[in-house]
């Protein structure tokens, strides 16, 4: 190293919001961070819940990217700017978006600018249910089974899905696109400056886990796979990529317009994007063999293991193992649950409707008033819940749910699958109902570890981040006790941002590996949760039942 200090930046893009934090690269030390709401997506604008359509606006994730580092740098100030080496980004995924041949979104282009089909894709979107079963039904009929390193199920949240579906529902897209982005590949090559979508540089994270790339097919499965499913996707293996990169290496320097942007230097570089919970999973300090929870809207599980040892395995029902995806060098392996957080929120939603919808007209409050108090009932709710529920006794014949509320991610992809509470009856309060949806999360969690240990991947520590793990002890003693292991809960506060910045000094080539950066800038954990002895007979009943319950609930779509 240099005798100055020298700084990074890692840009960590959420289903809500996007943060990023500078960072000192010699010790991890955190110098400013900015977070930044979609403004478009805080209106709901193109999407449509009830028919499972969640579509971002490029701009609201543009803006983002500008506003959130240049506040860091206002807050750091132009020396810390003058020493910034690299930048690293992960997003969320599977989000991808319509490209022309420029690279350009196409909702970016004025004509296209409200148009939903030309938006990013949010990974929660699940109006493409539809085309990932044919992809299922599909893949059968070929000798080699491209579905093997992704778990062997295709699921709707994914790449080739979402695609088919955009062509086949939207004209204005099909006449349009060029080529299928994902988010965490469009950012490094907006930044890099890139004007020709053929030169986009493709993440071995999103390629492996989503887009059905492996070094073992060669690339990508051939055209004649995707053109025999439908002619609408013929020729798009041409325009998308052979090679990928894993996320230790630049996809190009900063470009003068962006530099100027954001007041830094084009020598900064940018490395090749990643997936949230990858780049989490590094900037958690994940080890071999353990899990590393990303726990908020979602859970998005990572575990990492040496590539000698996963010779010959395939772990059927999760979303892919692949050489690379988190550290170079390893397999990554990804499970999760399409709706943890989102399960809870949900819950609130519900009990606040009078609130969101009647104190406006209210004889008693004025409108002022009423909007101040809608704020203050509507945060407390889960807090005030997870208290109520966890002073309730443990009871075995209590309300039960499955926590399939988005259709269920891993183990076994099934986005068809709907939340399910049973057990109710004229006593069962909020406090009870909530205690059954944090259980069900729980449970869904415990079948997650359930499934790589039958599948010879052992699980030996579990490391929690997200904003669940941060802020619901409730939720993370519960979680330890149904999983019958400690958990450890990260001290970063955006962990995922953390992650990226440690690939951003790597890039940088201030560390040769990014495990030398996860040690060097890694701070550790702040809480750990360790299982109560005396619960485990209760929650193996419990999740006895909670899987006799699943079956009930498969067996109705
Ligand atoms: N005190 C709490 N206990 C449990 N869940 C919470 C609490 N506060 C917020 N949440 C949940 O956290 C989720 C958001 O997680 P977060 O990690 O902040 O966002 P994201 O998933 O967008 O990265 C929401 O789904 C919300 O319901
Ligand atoms: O599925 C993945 C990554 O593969 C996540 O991006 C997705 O669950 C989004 O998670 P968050 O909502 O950001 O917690």
């Amino acid at each position: 190293m240099t005798d100055k200090p020298q700084y990074v930046i890692g840009v960590d893009y959420g289903s809500d919001s996007v943060r990023s934090v500078i960072v000192n690269a010699a010790d991890g030390k955190e110098l400013a961070t900015s977070v930044f709401y979609y403004p478009r997506w805080q209106k709901q604008q193109y999407c449509d819940a009830a028919n499972n359509q969640f579509r971002q606006h490029p701009l609201d994730y543009v803006e983002g990217l500008e506003s959130t580092i240049k506040a860091c740098i206002a807050k750091a100030g132009a020396e810390v700017a003058s020493q910034i080496k690299a930048i690293a980004v992960d997003t969320t995924g599977s989000t991808p978006v319509a490209v022309n041949k420029a690279g350009v979104p196409l909702a970016l282009l004025p004509e296209f600018e409200h148009h939903p089909a030309a938006m990013f894709v949010l990974w929660k979107d699940h109006t493409s249910v539809k085309e990932a079963a044919e992809i299922n039904e599909h893949a059968t009929k070929f000798d080699i089974n491209y579905l093997q390193y992704v778990g062997g199920i295709y699921s709707s949240e994914w790449f080739w899905a979402k695609l088919l579906h955009i062509l086949r529902t939207d004209e204005i897209v099909r006449n349009n696109i060029y080529s299928w982005v994902e988010h965490c590949d469009w950012i490094p090559f907006l930044l890099t400056g890139g004007t020709d979508a053929d030169q986009i540089m493709r993440g071995r994270c999103s390629s492996g886990h989503k887009g059905l790339w492996a070094a073992e097919f060669g690339g990508l499965p051939p055209d004649e796979f995707f053109s025999s499913l439908d002619p609408l996707l013929k020729g798009f293996t041409e325009r998308l990529y052979k090679e990928t990169y894993t996320s230790d290496v630049p996809a190009g320097n900063l470009s003068p317009e962006w530099a100027e942007r954001l007041g830094l230097s084009t020598d900064v570089l940018v490395g090749v994007g990643a997936f949230d919970a990858h780049m989490g999973a590094v900037g958690g300090q994940i080890e071999p063999y353990h899990l590393s929870k990303v726990m908020g809207t979602s859970t998005c599980d990572i575990l990492v293991a040496p590539n000698r040892d996963m010779e010959g395995k395939l772990v059927k029902g999760i979303c892919g193992q692949v050489d690379g995806s988190v550290i170079p060098g390893m397999a990554g392996l990804e499970a999760g649950q399409s709706a943890f957080g989102d399960t809870y929120a949900w819950f609130k939603n519900l009990l606040a409707w009078p609130i969101q919808n009647l104190l406006n007209d209210s004889a008693v409050v004025d409108v002022q008033t009423a909007e101040a108090l809608k704020e203050e009932m509507i945060g407390k709710i889960i807090p005030e819940l997870s208290k109520a529920a966890a002073a309730l006794p443990l009871d075995e014949k209590a309300e039960l749910a499955t926590d399939w509320f988005n259709g269920r991610r891993t183990p076994d992809a099934n986005q068809l699958l709907k939340g399910t509470i049973t057990g109710l009856g004229l006593g069962s309060d909020a406090p009870r109902v909530f205690r059954a949806l944090a259980e069900a999360t729980c449970f869904g969690a415990r079948s997650i570890v359930e499934r790589f240990r039958s599948e010879g991947v052992p699980v030996e520590g579990i490391i929690g981040i997200g904003g669940v793990a941060k802020k619901s002890p409730y939720i993370m003693q519960m979680m330890a006790d149904v999983l019958q292991m400690p958990i450890r809960i990260h001290q970063f506060e955006h962990t995922c941002a953390l992650g990226a910045a440690m690939f951003a000094a790597t890039v940088a080539g201030i560390y040769p590996k990014v495990e030398d950066a996860m040690e060097a800038m890694g701070g550790g954990f702040d809480v750990e949760y360790f299982p109560e002895a005396a619960n485990t007979e209760f929650y193996n009943k419990r999740y006895a039942q909670y899987n006799t319950l699943g079956k009930f609930t498969e067996t109705t779509v």
